[in-house]
């Protein structure tokens, strides 16, 4: 049976665009695009884990609030449960460690990026959800 593994990913948005991040040369997945966060460890919460992934791997500084849409993707060798959780930057500063772009993507341009396979569900639920709100 595939490895399962449960991944916390941020939904950070400003105005009409969201925030997302390439994922680097030395990462698995190299060169697709993806909403930041990682792996939830035990006894972690999908908010805890992406402010601290956050950290970590772009030295920001956030605040997470409510999941707003879920995708179980099963790669080849591995069954990923990814969780997007709303997340608000409390400072305007990000630093590239293990990415090698970021961007701030107009929600109605987020499905033309060569998005990592899981997320392409989420950024389908985060502009459904955004057209609901009416925004
Ligand atoms: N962070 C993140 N990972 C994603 C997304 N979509 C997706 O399929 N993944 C996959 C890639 C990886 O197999 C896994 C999370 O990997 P990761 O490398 O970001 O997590 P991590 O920092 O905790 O891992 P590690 O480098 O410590 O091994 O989930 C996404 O939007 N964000």
């Amino acid at each position: 049976m595939a490895a399962h593994i449960d991944v916390a990913a941020a939904i950070i948005r400003r105005e009409d665009a969201i925030f997302v991040a390439r994922r680097g040369p030395n990462q698995k997945m190299a060169g697709l695009w993806e909403f930041p966060g990682g792996k939830i460890e035990t006894g972690e919460t999908p908010q805890c884990c992406v402010v601290r992934e956050l950290m970590e791997e772009l030295s920001m500084t956030t605040a997470a609030g409510a999941i707003i849409a879920t995708n179980t993707h099963r790669y080849e060798e591995l069954s990923v449960n990814l969780i997007a959780v709303e997340v608000q930057m409390l400072k305007d500063q990000f630093t590239l460690t293990v990415h090698d772009r970021a961007d701030w993507v107009p929600l109605n341009r987020l499905l033309e990026l060569d998005l990592a396979p899981a997320d392409i569900p989420i950024a389908e639920q985060v502009i459904a959800v955004s057209e609901q709100r009416g925004a």
